[in-house]
């Protein structure tokens, strides 16, 4: 019986197909590392290797089935009892073990690869798929090369592959030859006239050499596949799988008509992109939808004026939804008065339309000469020279035990002077910030406090971001560090630096040294 799941399988093949892509070999360690990354994104299933190809593979295998207990494990083979045996043992002990067979069914695959004929490679299909099946439950087939095969001879493999065991059926575009609309058809075709096909997943492969993979897959989905197989940033073969965080976001984001999701927490996209990209050593483009640094950055002037109106304007998904921190404001050449009159505020400048004017025209004159103008840049302009300069951090100790967390901050101000002072708080923060007051004289309030993670795993850097109103004027900090309450007492700095230096030399009003 066909129990219809209501949501689509992700179906990870980073660590097989995507690792096939010149230059992105991983060690077993870096495949683990990846792994753990994978399973806290949620993926349903992890494609770990191709166990019969290399020592590196069954490694990697070995290691990811020890820790992993969660995800579906599966590992390749083609239809030769050795590859089964090897994945077999790569796989035992593992609490959700699947053998993916695969055998190329494409006439050119066919007569210059494989030098088969029909009738042997039918053969070998149901002989290997029941073979994997006889030691596990859970057996996935693809007929290689599918989108190119006779449509009767893909029926009559798929058929057999069924009727020896398997569960799942992968349907690859091998050479991402196809399009939306004949692989919706083919879906809808296969699981509405194969026997037996209504009691297996369907499931579809698609590569990106026509840059069609994700809307290939989405429509394989519409078609009836309820798996899809896809890599992180796209990696694979030649051109590239369908990219798991495309796919991901269009299901969230078009949920009304696709009205299926997946089990993805969305959230860990960027961080488990960017683990992928520093492990291999391949940065994706700035432009590449989701997780590239432009995607949610914004330079133009009437895109920035519409952003600050309402950001649906411009944007169709939150930044924080897939691992943001927040959009990004980019001041350059195309940029407009409302976005540099927005950053001015943000770093504690009001003014007059006249002098706006002004600072938008050396703005601009700036802009021919670098691409983009940065706060300090903007500090230099306006005050001149003194960006940079106010408060730094030396040391600080958080006690947090019993009632009341304590800290103790020593700082240093530009004239050499140092400042140690300490403070009790309701937790180690509100404890931290209250010693920096004391330490410097400023008494914030508040708005936002928010801490992000970016990065993953060793490399994970806390970035903090507040915003208070100070004087009728909002003041925007952030700060970064490996520790988050380092990057907060570095957030709270920024801001304190920032109101100091905006304030007239020797104004008794605010701070232990005034235009410190
Ligand atoms: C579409 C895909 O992504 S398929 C997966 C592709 N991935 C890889 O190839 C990565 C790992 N591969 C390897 O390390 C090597 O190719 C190995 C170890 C698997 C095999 O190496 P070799 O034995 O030297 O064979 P070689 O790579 O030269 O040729 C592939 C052989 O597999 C055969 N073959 C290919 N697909 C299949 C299949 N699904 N079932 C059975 N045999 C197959 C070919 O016909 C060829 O056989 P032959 O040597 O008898 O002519
Ligand atoms: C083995 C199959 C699934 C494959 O990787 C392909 O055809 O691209």
């Amino acid at each position: 019986m066909n129990t219809t799941p209501e949501f689509v399988r992700i179906f990870d093949t980073t660590l097989r197909d995507g690792e096939q892509s010149p230059g992105c070999s991983m060690t077993p360690q870096q495949k683990v590392v990846m792994a753990r990354a994978l399973a806290e994104l949620g993926v349903d299933i992890i494609e770990t290797g191709f166990p019969a190809s290399s020592q590196s593979d069954r490694e990697a295998t070995a290691q990811i089935v020890r820790e992993l207990r969660d995800p579906t494990l599966a590992v390749l083979s083609r239809c030769l009892p050795g590859d089964i045996e090897a994945s077999a043992r790569a796989l035992e002990g593992a609490a959700k073990p699947r053998i993916h067979v695969f055998l190329s069914t494409s006439p050119l695959h066919r007569e210059h690869k494989l030098r088969m004929s029909k009738e042997q490679v039918i053969e070998s299909i149901g002989t290997h798929v029941a073979m994997a099946r006889s030691y596990v439950d859970d057996v996935e087939f693809s007929p290689e090369d599918g989108t190119r095969t006779e449509e009767d001879f893909l029926h009559e493999a798929v058929a057999v592959a069924i009727a020896a065991g398997a569960t799942t059926i992968n349907v690859p575009d091998t050479l991402g030859y196809t399009t939306p609309e004949e692989i919706r058809g083919l879906f809808e075709r296969m699981i509405a006239n194969i026997p037996g096909a209504k009691d297996v997943i369907f499931s579809a492969h698609c590569h990106n050499d026509l840059g069609l993979a994700v809307a290939n897959s989405l429509a394989a989905m519409e078609g009836g596949a309820r798996q899809i197989e896809c890599t992180i940033n796209g990696i694979g073969e030649r051109a590239g799988n369908a990219a798991l965080e495309e796919l991901a976001m269009a299901l969230k984001v078009r949920n009304a008509f696709y009205n299926i999701d997946t089990r993805l927490d969305t959230r860990r996209l960027v961080p488990t992109s960017q683990l992928l990209q520093r492990l291999i050593g391949m940065p994706v483009q700035r432009n590449k939808a989701v997780v590239g640094e432009n995607a949610f950055a914004h330079e133009s002037g009437i895109h920035q004026h519409g952003m600050l109106r309402n950001r649906n304007t411009y944007e169709i998904m939150n930044p924080s939804d897939v691992g943001w921190p927040d959009t990004k404001m980019v001041l350059g050449r195309h940029s407009g008065r409302a976005a540099l009159e927005h950053r001015l505020r943000a770093l504690g400048y009001t003014m007059e339309d006249e002098q706006l004017d002004q600072v938008f025209a050396q703005f601009k004159a700036l802009c021919e000469e670098q691409r983009v103008v940065e706060d300090e840049d903007l500090e230099r302009l306006i005050d001149g020279g003194v960006s940079g300069q106010g408060y730094r951090l030396s040391s600080m100790t958080i006690s947090d035990r019993g009632q009341r967390a304590s800290a103790q901050v020593e700082l240093s101000a530009p004239d050499g002077r140092r400042f140690n002072e300490s403070a009790l708080g309701d937790g180690p923060v509100d404890a931290l910030f209250a010693a920096l007051s004391n330490a410097t004289g400023v008494k914030l309030s508040l708005e936002s406090y928010s801490v992000h993670s970016v990065g993953l795993g060793a490399d994970a850097q806390g970035e903090a971001s507040l915003s208070v109103h100070h004087d009728g004027i909002e003041y925007q900090g952030s700060g970064t560090s490996r520790d988050i309450i380092e990057a907060s007492a570095l957030a709270w700095l920024d801001v304190a630096n920032r109101i100091l230096r905006r304030k007239p030399a020797g104004s008794p009003s605010v701070g232990k040294v005034a235009n410190a």
